[in-house]
């Protein structure tokens, strides 16, 4: 961006809590290559919207970034200015015929994405042989409840795929079923050579769970049946890595080694946590997709979109479920044996707040303890720190791998969750609120943050040392008493890792964990909190359904009614037009 052209800016009306340097950067910058000052603030409040999740601002009406929604008569003036195109040209916004405003990029991104699923909608027809198939691939199958996974496998060809379904819905089975499938139909085919196979997931620590569920599973089916070992082992040849990593991500160059123009060398690209993916990077994978392979995505649409902007999984769900012969197969039965808080999650997906008090006050799993201010949640982190005292203290005097084991399964049992990071009902506080207690039980020294006993959570990827972003730790001393940060196996080495504190890359306390950074791990109880404030948009009915489904045995409400209400009545929808596109796909 030319800093040079920078133009003082000052558009009415400005949002509550004033404009943002970058938004004012951004409007500045419009004024500055010739840019209405209506385009300018246009810029700056399409640069909100995008801070939160939208990948485009809808210019007619008002939007819930605060947006005042414009005249068509303006709107008209403005799609006539230099910096603006329809798309058809390049230009740094584009208004589409609908009237949503977009960054060039952005509007890329949702047409590269349209055209690349858009093109993959054929689904291969039934036959003799594929019935056979699959009924082996389900030896040992629940049969009353495994009718939607069947028509995944039998279509397992598909040049795209899309299982969608809630936590223990079989989503890891069945993808791994597909995988098996795919192999033996290119053999039926006389192919010759093992399948090329990405596996991947946004995160690191979603890469290292779908590789673990996958090799469990095939440990399971071979028990079954022996003679799927071979093809079981070229499946799963390649363990699944980050996108990021598979696409070769280059941090000094800030871009993809892999594109439209060196593709990836596979016969199919298998994403897990889809929910996680961001619109850019999407369309990333969608570029370095070569033509003729096979997309198939897995995730829990209901969940929280990602971090970054869109909402792609949700969009692909909306736009292609209930297509006849179309990719989308939604798994929704819950197969663990501990699938008590089901009708929970449904309650929540559906914004049913009745329903979801009414399991609580039943059903022993639930729980709903009224929170309405500061005080009383200093009480519930006191009674909560020392409920996990209990637990953590006889563990935390131990040395060594076992000890750690120990201490890392411990910690897994309890989680506070937050909606938010910062302020007084935040993550960041009741951390520190917890920890402080905790230190304290275990006679540590007030300020330090190097005390046996603690959880952490990795903040940023290291791929030297195998550490990624979301990936929980704990501190104790090593059989040599130096004090370590321990974490989970990595790879086919079963034991755990060890490092030096001062070797870790960013990171913070895990006593407590927005929603957002739990997504993909998952805890037997879970607490989570509601900040008092029913008008609160963050709040929604996503942000309960994630957090619900993160806890295997139990879950903790804390919140006050109104704004449990309010957040379940609310399902937030990012702004963007993928949806729309791919339904005229
Ligand atoms: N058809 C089936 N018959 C018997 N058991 C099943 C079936 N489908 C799934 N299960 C079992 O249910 C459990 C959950 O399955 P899986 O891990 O595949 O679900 P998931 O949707 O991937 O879960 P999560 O999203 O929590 O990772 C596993 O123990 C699996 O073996």
């Amino acid at each position: 961006m030319n800093r040079l052209s920078l133009l003082p800016f000052e558009p009415v009306p400005a949002p509550e809590d004033g404009w943002r340097p970058e938004e004012r950067m951004l409007a500045s910058w419009i004024r500055g290559h010739g840019g209405s000052e209506a385009l300018a603030a246009v810029a700056a409040w399409l640069r909100r919207a995008e801070s939160q999740g939208d990948s485009c601002l809808p210019l007619g009406t008002p939007q819930r970034c605060g947006s005042p929604g414009w005249d068509a008569a303006v709107i008209d003036t403005l799609r006539g200015e230099r910096l603006v195109s329809d798309g058809a040209a390049r230009a740094p916004l584009v208004i589409d015929a609908a009237g949503r405003c977009y960054w060039w990029r952005s509007w890329r991104h949702e047409l590269r994405i349209a055209k690349v699923l858009g093109a993959r909608l054929q689904v291969p027809a039934a036959d003799d042989t594929r019935a056979a198939l699959v009924e082996r691939l389900f030896a040992g199958s629940d049969a009353a409840h495994d009718q939607a996974q069947r028509r995944a496998v039998a279509a397992a060809d598909a040049p795209l795929l899309v299982l969608t379904g809630g936590p223990g819905t079989g989503k890891t089975r069945t993808a791994l079923r597909l995988l098996l499938m795919r192999q033996l139909l290119a053999d039926r085919a006389g192919r010759g050579e093992p399948l090329r196979i990405a596996l991947a997931a946004p995160t690191g620590k979603a890469a290292h769970r779908l590789n673990e569920s996958l090799q469990q599973g095939a440990e399971q089916i071979v028990a079954l049946d022996p003679q799927l070992g071979e093809t079981c082992a070229r499946v799963l040849a390649q363990p699944a890595r980050t996108v990021h990593r598979l696409l070769g991500w280059s941090p000094s160059m800030r871009r993809f080694r892999h594109g439209i123009e060196e593709r990836l060398a596979v016969d199919l690209v298998l994403l897990d946590e889809v929910s996680m993916l961001d619109l850019g990077t999407l369309r990333a994978v969608c570029d370095a997709l070569p033509e003729n392979a096979g997309l198939v995505l897995l995730g829990d649409a209901e969940q929280l979109s990602s971090v970054a902007s869109g909402s792609v999984l949700d969009d692909v769900v909306q736009a292609l479920e209930g297509r006849v012969g179309g990719p989308v197969v939604r798994l929704d039965h819950g197969f663990r044996s501990d699938a008590a808080l089901m009708p929970a999650l449904g309650a929540a997906r559906q914004g049913d707040a009745d329903g979801l008090l009414m399991l609580c006050r039943e059903e022993a799993a639930l729980d709903f303890r009224p929170l309405t201010d500061a005080t009383g949640l200093s009480a519930r982190l006191d009674a909560w720190a020392g409920q996990l005292v209990e637990t953590i203290a006889p563990l935390a005097a131990g040395r060594g791998e076992p000890a750690a084991r120990a201490l890392l399964a411990a910690w897994q049992r309890q989680q506070l969750l937050c909606a938010l990071r910062e302020g007084r009902f935040g993550a960041a506080a009741a951390a520190e609120h917890i920890d402080t207690l905790i230190r304290e039980a275990l006679g540590h020294p007030p300020e330090s943050r190097l005390w046996a006993g603690r959880s952490v959570i990795v903040l940023r990827n290291d791929y030297s040392r195998g550490l990624f972003n979301g990936d929980l730790g704990v501190l104790l001393p090593g059989d040599d008493g130096q004090l370590r940060a321990w974490f989970a196996p990595a790879g086919s080495d079963p034991a755990l890792r060890a490092f030096a504190p001062g070797d870790l890359p960013e990171h913070a306390s895990a006593s407590a964990l927005t929603v957002h950074k739990a997504q993909g791990s998952e805890y037997d109880r879970i607490a989570l909190i509601l900040p008092p404030n029913p008008a609160l948009a963050l709040l929604d009915r996503q942000l309960v359904y994630t957090a619900l489904s993160r806890a295997r045995h139990g879950f903790e409400l804390w919140a006050d009614e109104p704004t449990l209400r309010a957040a379940l009545a609310r399902r937030s929808l990012r702004q963007g037009g993928l949806r729309e596109r791919l339904m005229r796909a």
